[in-house]
């Protein structure tokens, strides 16, 4: 199963997510995020994913100009559009860019669901996340979760990363509840806003080391 550790900005938890078994490490480049991370450090950083893990860029709502400063820079496998971006948008974003692109999408209600259809095909996978909370200036990393009963209505072979408010105490409920293809986590291996702990990283994937061997059994 993918595993995301994402709004990384030391080397000390980019090197716990990896030794974790991170299979993608995340970047933020959102200025009002405690996470964000100057395109000149997040290329430094990402030379230790380079054979281990894929690096995802992380943007809302960026121009061209915008992306092309952090690809240029950073050079990451993946872009993630966690913003109001529509397939066209998508569609036009890859064409120039030619990376493969994870759209987010914000669920709270089974319409939510709705909106995924007009990005398949587009879209190369999906994050859902939850609706961020009120007042709250960020999109994403705010360290709340949705009804997760809602994705059994998902479209078969859908795939995407279940992201939200995931952390070493709820998780092995999430995989019991989702199965999902991938996993998203940020403030829940965080010491405070924007401080990842590499403790907290490893005592993550320790719990979802824990949580498949139970179901295996
Ligand atoms: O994390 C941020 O600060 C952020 C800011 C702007 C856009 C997206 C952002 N995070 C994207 C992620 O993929 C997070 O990992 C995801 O929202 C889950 O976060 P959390 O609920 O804190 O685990």
């Amino acid at each position: 199963m993918d595993i995301k550790i994402c709004g990384l900005n030391t080397e000390k938890s980019v090197a716990a997510a990896l030794d974790g078994g991170a299979s993608h490490v995340g970047f933020i480049f959102f200025p009002k995020s405690p996470r964000n991370i100057a395109p000149e450090d997040a290329g430094r950083l990402r030379q230790a994913a380079i054979g281990r893990a894929n690096a995802v860029a992380v943007t809302v709502d960026a121009t061209d100009s915008e992306l092309e400063r952090i690809i240029s820079t950073v050079k990451p496998d993946m872009l993630q559009l966690h913003g109001k971006e529509a397939p066209e948008r998508i569609g036009e974003i890859k064409q120039r860019f030619g990376l493969p692109v994870m759209k987010a999408l914000a669920i709270s209600t089974a319409d939510d669901l709705n909106r995924i259809a007009p990005f398949k095909g587009i879209a190369d996978r999906f994050l859902f996340d939850a609706k961020p909370p009120a007042g709250s200036q960020l999109p994403g990393g705010n360290g709340v979760s949705f009804d997760w009963t809602l994705l059994s209505k998902l479209p078969a072979g859908l795939d995407y990363l279940l992201s939200g408010g995931i952390n070493s105490e709820n998780v092995a409920e999430a995989l019991r509840m989702t199965n999902p293809p991938g996993l998203d986590i940020s403030s829940g291996v965080e010491r405070t806003p924007g401080v990842k702990d590499p403790a907290l990283i490893a005592a993550f994937f320790a719990a979802v080391r824990r949580a498949s061997a139970q179901s295996v059994v």
